[in-house]
């Protein structure tokens, strides 16, 4: 049995962890943060957690997190990189759901997240936390760096297409949209009931902060290419709790390839990755609160253009499921361990 730290215990992504990590026979929490609920039990911010996780929040403390054997940062960006040097010196390892260490190049985190990097020296040190690409340098890291909710959707969609030099990476387009609870649970007016239901509306159609943590990922699964990969990324807000649907646009270069024997080969062997049957369209309700990702690809009319549809939840396999995918490897648990439950229907 391990044991678990989590900082940021009372936002959407900390409330996601405790009720996977409740069904998690390898794994107890054992800290849980919160500066604003200090003393508070965690039954009386979360009452689906009454009866089932006996624990009081805490201020964050470094060195009572260090005593874990692994700490989940559940908070905004910049947060994580403030405690870092601190908790890796003592030996812990840790899984960061902000974007604080993501991004290797420090000039581009720091204009994309308009702050100064806080902990540079150890960007290098980690390891993007996206299983389906790097499971066998997570299973060796002490910092794993999870990826963010829509670069989780976009890269498992382009990623068979790169990988087989299939499509040109200059010219991929995302359109996609997300629940309102990837905003976190920090009340902000634009986001509350009144002022998202009955409309949908595209934001940060000029560049969101997704965008070079996309195109960094591509990139490295064509290393040797002339063209580095390039994304017009439009993001847009859904009026439902949880869920992101992400159609992705690409152009062929090979018109030979058999697209749907491309997708199910690449991810036969993948637990949380479905393709489904083609012509079939993946929906958001069909991964809800659970860590799978469902993909379809289509070729319109037998043209070059060709679309991809990626469904996950941004709660799950889009932050707190994938981050506990990623404990799994670390301590050489099996990889769906805590993670099996099928999704919420209806
Ligand atoms: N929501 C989503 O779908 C996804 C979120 N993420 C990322 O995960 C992280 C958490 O997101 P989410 O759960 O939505 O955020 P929330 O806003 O819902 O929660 C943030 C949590 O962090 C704590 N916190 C805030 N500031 C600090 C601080 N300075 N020091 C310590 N704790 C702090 C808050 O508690 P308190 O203030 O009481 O300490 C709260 O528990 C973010 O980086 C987000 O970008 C990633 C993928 C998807
Ligand atoms: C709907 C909504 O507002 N979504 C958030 C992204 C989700 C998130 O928390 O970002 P990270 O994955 O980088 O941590 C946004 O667009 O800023």
């Amino acid at each position: 049995m391990i044991n678990v730290g989590i900082v940021g215990g009372t936002g959407y992504t900390g409330v996601e962890l405790l009720r996977l990590l409740a069904g998690h026979p390898n794994a107890q929490v054992s800290v849980i943060t919160s500066r604003g609920e200090a003393g508070t039990p965690v039954a009386d911010i979360f009452p689906n957690l009454r009866g089932i996780i006996d624990l009081e929040f805490t201020v964050p403390d470094v060195k009572i997190l260090s005593a874990c054997d692994v700490v989940f940062f559940a908070t905004p960006h910049g947060v994580a990189q403030s405690m870092m040097s601190e908790l890796i010196g003592s030996g812990v390892r840790v899984i960061d759901l902000s974007a604080d260490f993501r991004i290797r190049d420090i000039p581009t985190w720091e204009h994309w997240y308009g702050q100064t990097h806080g902990c540079p020296e150890l960007v290098e040190t980690a390891v993007y936390g996206l299983p389906e690409v790097n499971r066998a340098e997570i299973a060796k890291a002490q910092l794993v760096a999870c990826p963010g909710c829509y670069p989780t959707a976009t890269q498992l969609g382009l990623i068979p297409l790169l990988e087989h030099n299939v499509v040109d990476p200059s010219r991929l387009s995302v359109s996609a949209a997300s629940g309102v609870s990837g905003a976190g649970r920090q009340g902000k007016l634009d986001n509350i009931f009144s002022e998202v239901g009955e409309s949908f509306k595209a934001y940060a159609a000029g560049g969101h902060r997704h965008l070079p943590e996309i195109e960094q990922g591509l990139r490295e699964v064509q290393p040797s290419v002339a063209t580095p990969a390039e994304v017009t990324f439009v993001p847009h807000l859904l009026p439902m709790i949880r869920g992101i649907h992400a159609t992705l646009f690409a152009e062929l270069t090979d018109t030979n390839v058999d697209l749907q024997q491309l997708f199910e080969s690449r991810y036969r062997q993948e637990p949380f990755v479905d393709v489904l049957p083609a012509g079939s369209h993946p929906q958001t309700r069909s991964v809800k609160s659970s860590n799978m990702c469902r993909i379809a690809v289509f070729r319109p009319q037998g043209r070059k253009a060709i679309t991809v549809l990626s469904v996950i939840d941004n709660l799950t396999k889009g932050a707190s499921g994938q981050a506990i995918q990623n404990m799994n490897i670390m301590f050489g648990f099996k990889e769906n361990l805590g993670l099996e439950a099928a999704a919420l229907l209806p």
